[in-house]
């Protein structure tokens, strides 16, 4: 397979370049760039040494008709005009920004602060959470690769809604993340003399994800509602986890919980059910493409704590991209992912 990368300088990318290496059907691997031409890849990431010494490459819409597949890890409202010309072109597209998510343009407008791309497109494309939408993905020409805070939610409260086991008009989502979430790009809110040491929520009841898990929730389970969710910054670098709190819908056990997250996902290689955790951290999934999760019934409040925990830059960015990509050619999901968490 031919796989181009645009954005492969930034975190999202060079985590594609990381798994897509060690992938066994691709053949040739070509980074693209809209700032840095002709430098020599590894000369700027030197990790990458004697692993892609080729140079970065002007995007170009003819050049890029001829890959199997293009990854866009670029920030939002850059596919939004990228990839309309490449639509149909010839290769299969899987973007990891948020431009193709929501369905609805207005509402990328209002929560994204942006034009969104063309109405057409974003009914086209499929919305890429792997575990739940793989039929789709298997014949989708565009993909949008779900958020990385969406994924660690989707993944840990959709068995439990779709079952009826918790009331879904009363979710609170707290969730947090480390400091590569942001991207490669220094602010203030990623400088390291003020996360250091720091903890603290942002963006807060107005974060972007909330239309997109809304979304998602509706599209998976047919159930309409509205979710309160938060967003904290952790001074780590990678990592999130999600904390929901649910009511229980009454004569719910904790063994019917458990079950039912272990039924949904007992095919699925990369979501890991922890039953009885007393504890859960982001160290279990470091550097991989597992979604660990588990959960705990309060009996005395009867109602349920749904954690989950993901790297943001795997299984909330590149590696479920890969894993979209696998899907849509018939391999085994776990191709280029089968990764050890590092733990340390
Ligand atoms: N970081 C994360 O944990 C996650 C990120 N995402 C989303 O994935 C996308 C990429 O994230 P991330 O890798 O962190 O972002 P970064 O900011 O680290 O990198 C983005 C890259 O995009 C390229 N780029 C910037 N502007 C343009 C442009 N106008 N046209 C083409 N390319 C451009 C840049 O490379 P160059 O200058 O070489 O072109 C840059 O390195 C974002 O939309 C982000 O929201 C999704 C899930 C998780
Ligand atoms: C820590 C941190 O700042 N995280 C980012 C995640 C952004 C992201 O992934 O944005 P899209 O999925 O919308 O592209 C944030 O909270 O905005």
């Amino acid at each position: 397979m031919k796989v181009g990368i645009i954005g492969a300088t930034g975190y999202g990318g060079l985590e594609l370049i990381r798994f897509l290496h060690t992938h066994p059907e691709v053949e040739k691997l070509e980074l693209f760039t809209s700032s840095d031409e002709g430098t020599i890849f590894s000369s700027r990431f030197g990790h990458l040494l004697t692993i892609h010494d080729d140079s970065l490459k002007k995007i170009d819409e003819d050049t890029l008709a001829s890959f199997d597949v293009v990854f866009t890890s670029t920030p939002s409202g850059v596919t939004s005009k990228l990839l309309p010309p490449l639509v149909g072109s010839g290769p299969k597209l899987i973007d990891l920004s948020g431009d193709y998510r929501l369905k609805q343009p207005e509402l990328y407008k209002e929560w994204y602060k942006k034009e969104p791309a063309p109405f057409e497109l974003l009914q086209e494309s499929v919305y890429g959470l792997t575990e739940w939408n793989e039929k789709q993905i298997k014949d989708a020409k565009i993909i949008a690769n779900p958020g990385c805070y969406p994924t660690a939610v989707l993944l840990s409260i959709l068995p439990l809604i779709k079952e009826k086991l918790i009331d879904p008009n009363y979710l609170i989502i707290d969730a947090k993340s480390g400091v590569s979430g942001a991207g490669n790009k220094p602010s203030q809110a990623t400088h390291f003399s003020e996360t250091n040491e720091n903890f603290s929520i942002y963006k807060i009841n107005e974060h972007q994800h909330i239309p997109e898990i809304e979304q998602a929730i509706q599209l998976f389970t047919d159930v309409n509602t509205t979710v309160t969710f938060n967003t904290h910054l952790v001074p780590m670098t990678r990592g999130i986890l999600s904390t929901t709190y649910a009511p229980a819908i009454t004569g719910v056990t904790e063994k019917q919980l458990n079950e039912c997250l272990v039924e949904t996902y007992k095919n699925d290689p990369f979501v890991r059910v922890i039953s009885g955790a007393s504890s859960l951290g982001t160290n279990r999934v470091k550097g991989s493409n597992f979604c660990d999760i588990s959960i705990k019934l309060d009996e005395r409040t009867n109602r349920v704590t749904i954690i989950s925990v993901i790297d943001n830059l795997v299984k909330g960015a590149a590696g479920q991209a890969i894993q979209n990509m696998n899907v849509q050619f018939g391999l085994p999901q776990t191709h280029g992912l089968n990764l050890v968490p590092l733990f340390i």
